[in-house]
């Protein structure tokens, strides 16, 4: 028999205030003029003459970005990296988040954007520069003449923070951005901490719609040791939080067993406003790192304007007749992503396969 845990939508109703709610309505309202805008433009693209609908959508986004930012501004527990950054760092981090939704933007290209942007969140979730303490690195080069060489670097000592972590992957989406965090921490740690990895199998059922949206996590293809994550800094990093019920699954289901983390950490590419609401309300103590908010969610449970399916883009879309298992997902992110992450794939490996000599 088959040991499946069932989040249902109804069981994450009731974490969001009467605020709350009246937030997301009012995004919603803007949202449903941008959708009407995005239909004129689309027509004056047509003719060749961008005019009026470009200006409203321009206007409307404005007013989107500044409500969400007043919202989130009253939550300590969402960050949103490009509300939060001086003016001067909108640029940078607005134009990746057009890379990667961009239409155009093929596999290769949306993984190595996706590689920046978790290079950010670990950025703004370690508060790299506001760390005075250092690390020296005394590095090795290549060079041997006149002797040996070696480099002296110094590094923000925040191995406190990152020595105790637990890469807890929700599979298959957030695999890729799940290894890039464990190597962000094992770079900045001083002894080269390699995180150990929770495996979690978890979807939506995409049949459904967002009202009645079920979560399933499958314990027989998920891989985890629970003594392991007691008293651990959780770390979860999904590319793409829409309304948080997976993730509130896992850890309702940890909860259930008894496992008490010492703190939890999400980090997300884009989040719905939604999804940020609902996982800070749901999960007491969680922190939210998003690179960027997005407005709304569609009837399906996307997030609007959103990127599609991100475990579609940066994995590629498995056959019907024979999708591939995790092992085989690692392999076709070729050699390169191989190579880069192999502590990550070597660690994974033995989460799944057991220790092996
Ligand atoms: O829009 C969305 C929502 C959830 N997951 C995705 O990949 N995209």
């Amino acid at each position: 028999m088959s040991r499946q845990i069932v989040l249902h939508a109804t069981d994450l109703d009731g974490y969001l205030t009467q605020e709350d709610q009246d937030n997301i309505s009012q995004m919603h309202e803007l949202y449903d003029k941008a959708l009407v805008q995005y239909q004129k433009y689309a027509q004056e693209l047509e003719v060749g003459a961008p005019g009026r609908a470009k200006d409203e959508i321009i206007g409307l986004y404005n007013q989107m970005g500044d409500l969400m930012k007043d919202i989130t501004g009253t939550h300590d527990r969402i960050q949103v990296y490009s509300f939060l950054q001086p003016k001067e760092n909108h640029g940078e981090v607005s134009r990746l988040i057009a890379k990667l939704r961009d239409t155009r933007t093929q596999r290769q290209e949306f993984v190595y954007y996706i590689q920046r942007a978790y290079e950010l969140l670990f950025q703004l979730a370690y508060h790299m520069g506001q760390t005075t303490r250092k690390n020296h690195l005394i590095i090795k080069t290549p060079v041997t003449q006149p002797v040996q060489n070696y480099a002296v670097h110094k590094i923000p000592a925040i191995d406190d923070k990152l020595e105790n972590t637990v890469m807890c992957v929700m599979l298959r989406g957030a695999l890729l951005p799940s290894m890039i965090m464990s190597k962000e921490i094992q770079e900045y740690s001083s002894s080269g901490y390699v995180t150990p990895f929770a495996l979690f199998r978890i979807r939506r059922d995409d049949r459904k719609q967002e009202r009645d949206m079920d979560y399933l996590l499958d314990l027989d293809y998920s891989y985890f040791d629970l003594e392991s994550l007691n008293d651990k800094d959780l770390i979860f990093a999904d590319p793409m939080n829409a309304t948080g019920g997976s993730l509130v699954t896992i850890i309702r289901y940890l909860e259930s067993q008894g496992v008490v983390p010492r703190s939890i950490r999400f980090f997300t590419v884009i989040s719905a406003l939604k999804g940020a609401l609902q996982v800070a309300r749901a999960v007491e103590h969680i922190r939210i790192y998003t690179l960027w908010m997005d407005p709304v969610l569609n009837t399906a449970a996307y997030i609007l304007p959103g990127l599609g399916d991100a475990g579609d883009r940066l994995n590629g879309r498995d056959s019907d007749e024979l999708p591939r298992n995790m092992i085989q997902l690692i392999a076709d992110y070729g050699q390169n992503i191989a190579n880069l992450y192999r502590w990550q794939v070597r660690e994974i490996e033995q989460t799944v396969l057991g220790k092996m000599i």
